[in-house]
């Protein structure tokens, strides 16, 4: 009507329709094989995280994906090492499509999937499912933060363990969004170093809650869930520093103890050795993980998992068209390389040894 063109949509420049959750779906099923493995490694994260499974999880890979080949390159090597050290790791590799920015920047592969700027949305759907079906077909579980509120619909049965990142821990649709999913997730410390935020988002996680979402046939819908009980802490630092030292450990497990949740919560926490952990220095990173590897084979408990931004090369790149770039090599935060990620998960596996032989 005259009045609604007056005062609605003023900053819209256009709203372009995306194919129902049930289309892509459909186009591009998970399958019963795929399916398998999803469901077994949400059960074997699971395990670890309330302690009932001895390994450690690891979460290692790219803080994002920008180039889908070397991607499933990367998922083929981290498969086979995964299987090597099965009986002390629970491998699951990042697969990162949305990419939360302080301000603005590159938002991740579904958003702007040409790297350019040209936001092909329909296109970076379906690709990021293409990349986490390739993934799962390389036989490693996939691991991914979360940020759109309906995106999940396209993706999230693929998806094995979920984040919600330090610049969303306190958002109330952050904290709904995962009240409904499917997998363990879990929630980064906030940006200044509070922990506080992330078990309180445990907290709101872990019970039942209407807001509104899309359902598969992509209309808006009321969304009720039943709560999400495998929600965990996870430290990855902030500007008060570092927070993976056995004081920072302890501490945290306070907090989240006070919360009265017990499962994954009141078991232990995951430590991102990156971001505010290591100063997003890939070199410190790898110091990092060495310190804790140290930690665990003396027996030190508490700590159920750790996150590493690993990728084919080290370093990282400003994002741009593919053929613009290095092949293998990060376009957001600083990832270790290849093969100081494999040695990096040999001593990581020799600790939990080491730990089990401690206890
Ligand atoms: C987004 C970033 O994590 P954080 O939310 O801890 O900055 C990451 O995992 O790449
Ligand atoms: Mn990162």
């Amino acid at each position: 009507t005259e009045v609604q063109a007056r005062t609605s949509d003023l900053r819209v420049r256009a709203l372009e329709p995306l194919p129902a959750p049930r289309r892509i779906l459909d186009e591009m099923p998970l399958g019963t094989q795929r399916g398998d493995l999803v469901a077994t490694s949400r059960r074997e994260v699971r395990d670890v995280l309330t302690g009932e499974d001895d390994r450690l999880l690891a979460i290692v890979g790219p803080c994002s994906v920008h180039d889908p080949a070397a991607a499933l390159e990367y998922a083929q090597r981290l498969s086979v090492v995964a299987r090597e050290l099965a009986d002390d790791l629970v491998v699951v590799m990042r697969v990162y499509f949305e990419k939360p920015r302080t301000t603005v920047g590159w938002k991740g592969l579904i958003n702007d999937p040409h790297l350019d700027g040209s936001h092909d949305v329909h296109h970076g759907l379906r690709l990021a499912r293409e990349v986490l079906l390739g993934v799962l077909d390389a036989g490693v579980p996939a691991a991914c933060e979360f940020l759109e509120p309906t995106s999940p619909q396209y993706i999230a049965d693929a998806v094995t363990w979920g984040a919600i990142g330090a610049r969303n821990a306190e958002s109330q649709v952050h904290r709904q969004l995962a009240s409904g999913l499917s997998m363990p997730v879990g929630f980064k410390n906030a940006t200044d170093g509070d922990v506080q935020i992330a078990v309180d988002g445990c907290i709101t996680a872990a019970s039942e809650h209407t807001f509104f979402g899309a359902d598969a046939e992509g209309r808006a819908a009321a969304v009720e869930t039943a709560g999400n009980p495998d929600c965990h802490v996870i430290l990855r630092g902030g500007r008060g520093g570092p927070n993976y030292g056995a004081a920072d450990v302890a501490a945290a497990l306070d907090v989240a103890r006070a919360s009265g949740l017990g499962g994954a919560v009141g078991t232990g926490v995951v430590v991102d050795a990156s971001h505010g952990n290591s100063g997003k220095d890939h070199v410190r990173q790898a110091e990092v993980v060495r310190e804790i590897a140290e930690r665990l084979a003396t027996g030190e408990s508490g700590i159920t998992g750790l996150m590493l931004e690993s990728f084919l090369e080290a370093g990282a790149q400003k994002p741009g068209p593919l053929d613009t770039l290095t092949y293998g090599r990060s376009v957001t935060d600083k990832c270790m390389d290849w093969n100081t990620t494999q040695t990096l998960l040999g001593v990581l596996a020799k600790a939990v040894r080491e730990r089990r032989a401690a206890s």
